[in-house]
Protein backbone atom coordinates (compact mmCIF):
# COMPACT_ATOMS: atom_id res chain seq x y z
CA UNK A 1 0.00 0.00 0.00
CA UNK A 2 1.31 3.62 -0.84
CA UNK A 3 2.20 4.96 2.65
CA UNK A 4 3.06 8.41 2.03
CA UNK A 5 -0.03 9.44 3.80
CA UNK A 6 1.80 8.75 6.83
CA UNK A 7 4.68 10.67 6.18
CA UNK A 8 5.61 14.35 8.44
CA UNK A 9 4.47 15.64 11.56
CA UNK A 10 1.98 14.07 13.92
CA UNK A 11 0.83 15.50 17.22
CA UNK A 12 0.03 13.08 19.62
CA UNK A 13 -3.36 14.26 20.27
CA UNK A 14 -4.59 15.14 24.18
CA UNK A 15 -7.08 14.62 26.55
CA UNK A 16 -9.55 17.65 26.19
CA UNK A 17 -11.32 18.31 29.22
CA UNK A 18 -14.12 20.93 30.00
CA UNK A 19 -13.87 23.08 33.40
CA UNK A 20 -15.21 19.69 35.18
CA UNK A 21 -12.57 17.34 34.19
CA UNK A 22 -15.20 15.88 31.80
CA UNK A 23 -13.94 14.75 28.03
CA UNK A 24 -15.23 17.60 25.98
CA UNK A 25 -16.68 17.61 22.64
CA UNK A 26 -16.07 21.30 22.02
CA UNK A 27 -13.03 21.35 22.96
CA UNK A 28 -11.65 18.60 21.24
CA UNK A 29 -13.29 19.36 18.02
CA UNK A 30 -11.45 22.99 18.25
CA UNK A 31 -8.04 21.46 18.94
CA UNK A 32 -8.48 19.28 15.90
CA UNK A 33 -9.30 22.90 13.87
CA UNK A 34 -6.32 24.46 15.66
CA UNK A 35 -4.44 21.66 14.69
CA UNK A 36 -5.18 21.42 10.86
CA UNK A 37 -5.01 24.94 10.79
CA UNK A 38 -1.21 24.65 11.37
CA UNK A 39 -0.78 22.38 8.51
CA UNK A 40 -0.11 19.31 10.72
CA UNK A 41 -0.05 16.08 8.46
CA UNK A 42 -1.87 13.56 10.66
CA UNK A 43 -3.20 13.06 14.71
CA UNK A 44 -2.21 10.00 16.81
CA UNK A 45 -5.22 10.00 18.84
CA UNK A 46 -5.41 8.25 22.52
CA UNK A 47 -1.70 7.82 23.37
CA UNK A 48 0.02 8.86 25.99
CA UNK A 49 -0.66 12.39 25.68
CA UNK A 50 -4.30 11.46 25.75
CA UNK A 51 -4.13 10.16 28.52
CA UNK A 52 -5.43 7.03 27.84
CA UNK A 53 -4.48 5.11 30.58
CA UNK A 54 -6.68 7.58 33.03
CA UNK A 55 -9.78 7.42 30.62
CA UNK A 56 -12.62 5.20 30.46
CA UNK A 57 -13.82 3.00 27.43
CA UNK A 58 -16.60 5.45 26.55
CA UNK A 59 -14.25 8.22 26.77
CA UNK A 60 -11.70 6.76 24.73
CA UNK A 61 -14.45 6.04 21.98
CA UNK A 62 -15.93 9.50 22.35
CA UNK A 63 -12.39 11.10 21.92
CA UNK A 64 -11.81 8.61 18.76
CA UNK A 65 -15.98 9.60 17.45
CA UNK A 66 -14.92 13.59 17.55
CA UNK A 67 -11.71 13.80 16.05
CA UNK A 68 -13.24 11.77 13.18
CA UNK A 69 -16.53 13.80 12.83
CA UNK A 70 -14.20 17.04 13.25
CA UNK A 71 -11.48 16.34 10.42
CA UNK A 72 -13.86 14.42 8.08
CA UNK A 73 -10.47 12.76 6.75
CA UNK A 74 -8.57 15.94 5.98
CA UNK A 75 -5.94 14.62 8.10
CA UNK A 76 -4.02 10.76 8.84
CA UNK A 77 -5.98 9.51 11.51
CA UNK A 78 -3.69 6.90 13.95
CA UNK A 79 -6.33 5.61 16.63
CA UNK A 80 -3.93 4.12 19.62
CA UNK A 81 -6.10 1.62 20.63
CA UNK A 82 -3.81 -0.10 23.33
CA UNK A 83 -5.85 -0.81 26.93
CA UNK A 84 -4.96 -3.31 30.09
CA UNK A 85 -7.23 -5.79 28.35
CA UNK A 86 -7.14 -7.56 24.85
CA UNK A 87 -11.01 -7.31 24.95
CA UNK A 88 -11.59 -3.20 25.13
CA UNK A 89 -8.40 -2.78 22.71
CA UNK A 90 -10.30 -5.07 20.60
CA UNK A 91 -13.30 -2.65 21.14
CA UNK A 92 -11.57 0.05 20.27
CA UNK A 93 -9.91 -1.39 17.37
CA UNK A 94 -13.48 -2.31 15.79
CA UNK A 95 -14.88 1.21 16.56
CA UNK A 96 -11.81 3.00 14.99
CA UNK A 97 -12.42 1.36 11.77
CA UNK A 98 -16.09 2.12 11.81
CA UNK A 99 -15.05 6.06 12.24
CA UNK A 100 -12.59 5.58 9.06
CA UNK A 101 -9.53 5.91 11.03
CA UNK A 102 -6.48 5.30 8.76
CA UNK A 103 -4.20 2.75 11.24
CA UNK A 104 -4.46 1.31 14.57
CA UNK A 105 -1.63 1.39 16.79
CA UNK A 106 -1.01 -0.06 20.37
CA UNK A 107 1.46 -0.37 23.16
CA UNK A 108 2.39 -3.61 24.05
CA UNK A 109 0.23 -5.05 27.32
CA UNK A 110 0.65 -2.91 30.53
CA UNK A 111 1.01 -3.79 34.58
CA UNK A 112 1.96 -7.61 34.14
CA UNK A 113 5.37 -8.31 33.03
CA UNK A 114 4.13 -10.79 30.38
CA UNK A 115 6.07 -13.22 28.22
CA UNK A 116 6.61 -12.03 24.56
CA UNK A 117 4.41 -14.47 23.00
CA UNK A 118 1.89 -13.36 25.42
CA UNK A 119 2.97 -9.54 23.65
CA UNK A 120 2.97 -11.39 20.37
CA UNK A 121 -0.52 -12.56 20.74
CA UNK A 122 -2.15 -8.90 22.13
CA UNK A 123 -1.16 -7.19 18.97
CA UNK A 124 -1.96 -9.99 16.59
CA UNK A 125 -5.64 -9.71 18.11
CA UNK A 126 -5.87 -6.01 17.78
CA UNK A 127 -4.89 -6.45 13.94
CA UNK A 128 -7.11 -9.85 13.67
CA UNK A 129 -10.16 -7.37 14.53
CA UNK A 130 -10.02 -4.92 12.22
CA UNK A 131 -8.96 -4.11 8.42
CA UNK A 132 -6.30 -1.59 9.61
CA UNK A 133 -3.00 -1.24 9.04
CA UNK A 134 -1.13 -1.50 12.16
CA UNK A 135 1.54 0.77 13.54
CA UNK A 136 3.99 -1.09 16.37
CA UNK A 137 4.46 1.38 19.94
CA UNK A 138 7.63 1.04 21.31
CA UNK A 139 7.77 2.80 24.43
CA UNK A 140 10.07 1.02 27.07
CA UNK A 141 10.23 4.08 29.99
CA UNK A 142 6.28 4.03 30.30
CA UNK A 143 5.96 -0.11 29.60
CA UNK A 144 8.99 -1.96 30.55
CA UNK A 145 9.03 -3.53 27.57
CA UNK A 146 11.77 -2.81 25.27
CA UNK A 147 10.55 -4.77 21.50
CA UNK A 148 12.96 -6.77 20.70
CA UNK A 149 14.47 -7.51 17.08
CA UNK A 150 13.10 -10.95 17.18
CA UNK A 151 9.82 -9.99 17.96
CA UNK A 152 9.86 -7.39 15.55
CA UNK A 153 11.35 -9.34 13.02
CA UNK A 154 7.93 -11.89 13.57
CA UNK A 155 5.47 -9.24 13.73
CA UNK A 156 6.70 -8.14 10.21
CA UNK A 157 5.66 -11.31 8.41
CA UNK A 158 1.86 -9.73 9.06
CA UNK A 159 0.95 -7.64 5.98
CA UNK A 160 -0.86 -5.13 8.41
CA UNK A 161 2.31 -4.49 10.14
CA UNK A 162 2.89 -1.00 8.32
CA UNK A 163 5.04 1.06 10.65
CA UNK A 164 6.42 1.59 14.34
CA UNK A 165 6.47 4.54 16.60
CA UNK A 166 9.77 4.37 18.18
CA UNK A 167 10.34 6.01 21.58
CA UNK A 168 13.30 4.23 23.31
CA UNK A 169 15.93 6.48 24.11
CA UNK A 170 18.39 5.01 21.12
CA UNK A 171 18.94 6.72 18.42
CA UNK A 172 20.32 3.92 16.79
CA UNK A 173 17.41 1.66 17.43
CA UNK A 174 15.76 3.70 14.33
CA UNK A 175 18.25 2.82 12.35
CA UNK A 176 18.50 -0.99 13.26
CA UNK A 177 14.26 -1.19 12.90
CA UNK A 178 14.49 0.34 10.10
CA UNK A 179 17.30 -1.89 8.72
CA UNK A 180 15.32 -4.76 9.31
CA UNK A 181 11.91 -3.57 7.98
CA UNK A 182 13.16 -2.16 4.46
CA UNK A 183 11.88 0.69 2.50
CA UNK A 184 8.69 0.25 2.52
CA UNK A 185 7.63 0.55 5.99
CA UNK A 186 7.48 4.04 8.19
CA UNK A 187 9.00 4.71 11.39
CA UNK A 188 8.17 7.36 13.78
CA UNK A 189 10.56 9.10 15.97
CA UNK A 190 9.41 9.09 19.77
CA UNK A 191 11.65 11.15 21.96
CA UNK A 192 10.70 15.09 20.31
CA UNK A 193 14.30 15.85 22.34
CA UNK A 194 15.77 14.07 19.26
CA UNK A 195 13.28 14.73 16.44
CA UNK A 196 16.47 15.87 13.95
CA UNK A 197 18.61 13.03 14.98
CA UNK A 198 16.04 10.27 14.51
CA UNK A 199 15.11 11.85 11.15
CA UNK A 200 18.94 11.68 10.07
CA UNK A 201 19.22 7.79 11.04
CA UNK A 202 16.26 6.87 9.19
CA UNK A 203 13.17 7.50 10.96
CA UNK A 204 10.57 8.67 8.09
CA UNK A 205 8.00 11.16 10.25
CA UNK A 206 7.21 11.77 13.78
CA UNK A 207 5.05 11.51 16.21
CA UNK A 208 5.56 13.75 19.77
CA UNK A 209 3.62 14.93 23.20
CA UNK A 210 5.09 18.29 22.28
CA UNK A 211 3.98 18.57 18.91
CA UNK A 212 0.84 20.64 19.60
CA UNK A 213 2.17 23.36 21.38
CA UNK A 214 4.14 24.17 18.48
CA UNK A 215 3.81 22.58 15.86
CA UNK A 216 5.05 25.15 13.30
CA UNK A 217 8.79 23.98 14.99
CA UNK A 218 8.69 20.86 14.13
CA UNK A 219 6.97 21.30 10.88
CA UNK A 220 9.94 24.06 9.89
CA UNK A 221 12.36 21.27 11.57
CA UNK A 222 11.23 18.20 9.38
CA UNK A 223 11.42 20.39 5.96
CA UNK A 224 14.83 21.36 7.18
CA UNK A 225 15.50 18.08 7.34
CA UNK A 226 13.84 17.02 4.09
CA UNK A 227 15.89 19.92 2.09
CA UNK A 228 19.38 18.90 3.54
CA UNK A 229 19.84 22.46 5.20
CA UNK A 230 21.10 20.41 8.53
CA UNK A 231 22.53 23.85 10.51
CA UNK A 232 18.99 25.24 10.21
CA UNK A 233 17.32 21.84 11.84
CA UNK A 234 19.93 21.64 14.21
CA UNK A 235 19.42 24.92 15.56
CA UNK A 236 15.61 24.23 15.58
CA UNK A 237 16.10 21.13 17.36
CA UNK A 238 17.54 23.42 19.81
CA UNK A 239 15.00 25.36 20.47
CA UNK A 240 12.52 22.62 20.52
CA UNK A 241 15.03 21.29 23.58
CA UNK A 242 14.85 24.80 25.44
CA UNK A 243 11.41 24.72 25.63
CA UNK A 244 10.44 20.85 26.51
CA UNK A 245 12.99 21.53 29.08
CA UNK A 246 11.20 24.51 30.52
CA UNK A 247 7.92 22.97 29.82
CA UNK A 248 9.04 19.76 32.14
CA UNK A 249 10.52 22.34 34.93
CA UNK A 250 7.49 23.26 36.48
CA UNK A 251 5.54 21.67 39.61
CA UNK A 252 2.72 19.92 37.59
CA UNK A 253 2.82 17.58 35.07
CA UNK A 254 4.18 18.18 31.25
CA UNK A 255 1.14 18.03 30.02
CA UNK A 256 -0.58 20.52 32.07
CA UNK A 257 1.93 22.87 31.51
CA UNK A 258 1.52 22.61 27.60
CA UNK A 259 -2.49 22.74 28.65
CA UNK A 260 -1.66 26.26 30.14
CA UNK A 261 0.29 27.58 27.11
CA UNK A 262 -2.55 26.53 24.73
CA UNK A 263 -5.10 28.40 27.13
CA UNK A 264 -2.72 31.53 26.00
CA UNK A 265 -2.68 30.37 22.53
CA UNK A 266 -6.41 30.85 22.71
CA UNK A 267 -7.04 26.90 22.71
CA UNK A 268 -8.65 26.02 25.66
CA UNK A 269 -8.71 22.19 26.61
CA UNK A 270 -8.74 21.93 30.40
CA UNK A 271 -6.03 20.38 32.48
CA UNK A 272 -5.14 16.99 33.35
CA UNK A 273 -6.54 14.09 34.87
CA UNK A 274 -5.20 12.62 38.10
CA UNK A 275 -2.72 11.60 39.14
CA UNK A 276 -1.09 14.12 36.46
CA UNK A 277 -0.63 17.16 38.40
CA UNK A 278 -1.94 20.97 37.48
CA UNK A 279 0.47 23.61 36.77
CA UNK A 280 0.76 24.98 40.69
CA UNK A 281 -0.94 28.61 41.06
CA UNK A 282 2.96 29.99 41.89
CA UNK A 283 4.14 28.23 38.65
CA UNK A 284 1.57 30.04 36.16
CA UNK A 285 3.25 32.71 35.83
CA UNK A 286 5.65 31.10 34.26
CA UNK A 287 3.87 29.64 31.41
CA UNK A 288 3.52 33.14 30.03
CA UNK A 289 7.37 33.13 29.90
CA UNK A 290 7.55 29.97 28.19
CA UNK A 291 4.49 30.96 25.27
CA UNK A 292 7.04 33.94 24.74
CA UNK A 293 9.79 31.05 24.32
CA UNK A 294 7.57 29.40 21.69
CA UNK A 295 6.61 32.66 19.92
CA UNK A 296 9.86 33.98 19.61
CA UNK A 297 11.34 30.54 18.16
CA UNK A 298 8.22 30.17 15.96
CA UNK A 299 9.06 33.86 14.31
CA UNK A 300 12.69 32.97 13.98
CA UNK A 301 12.79 29.87 12.09
CA UNK A 302 9.15 29.17 11.32
CA UNK A 303 7.65 32.27 9.73
C1 LIG B 1 7.78 8.99 27.07
C2 LIG B 1 6.88 9.89 26.29
O1 LIG B 1 5.87 10.31 26.77
N1 LIG B 1 7.23 10.16 25.04
C3 LIG B 1 6.46 11.02 24.18
C4 LIG B 1 7.34 12.13 23.68
O2 LIG B 1 6.72 12.82 22.66
C5 LIG B 1 7.65 13.06 24.84
O3 LIG B 1 6.46 13.62 25.32
C6 LIG B 1 8.56 14.17 24.42
O4 LIG B 1 9.69 13.63 23.83
C7 LIG B 1 8.93 15.06 25.61
O5 LIG B 1 9.75 14.36 26.51
C8 LIG B 1 5.88 10.30 23.03
O6 LIG B 1 6.79 9.42 22.48
C9 LIG B 1 4.55 9.69 23.49
C10 LIG B 1 3.44 10.01 22.60
O7 LIG B 1 3.66 10.63 21.61
C11 LIG B 1 2.08 9.56 22.89
O8 LIG B 1 1.81 8.36 22.85
O9 LIG B 1 1.25 10.38 23.18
Amino acid sequence: MGLDKFKGIFPAFYACYDDAGEVSEERTKDLCTHLLEKGVNGLYVGGSSGECIYQSLDERKATLRYVAECLEGKLTLIAHVGAPSTRDSVILAKYAEELGYDALSAIPPIYFTLPERSIYTYWSEIMDAAELPFIIYNIPQTTGYSLSMNLFKKLLKNEKVIGLKNSSMPVMDIERFKAAAGENFIVFNGPDEQFVSGRLIGADSGIGGTYAVMPELLLAADKAVTSGSFDEARKIQKEINDIIIALCSLNGSMYSAIKEVLKLKGVNIGSVRGPLEPVSGEDLHKIAAIKILIDRSIEKYAN
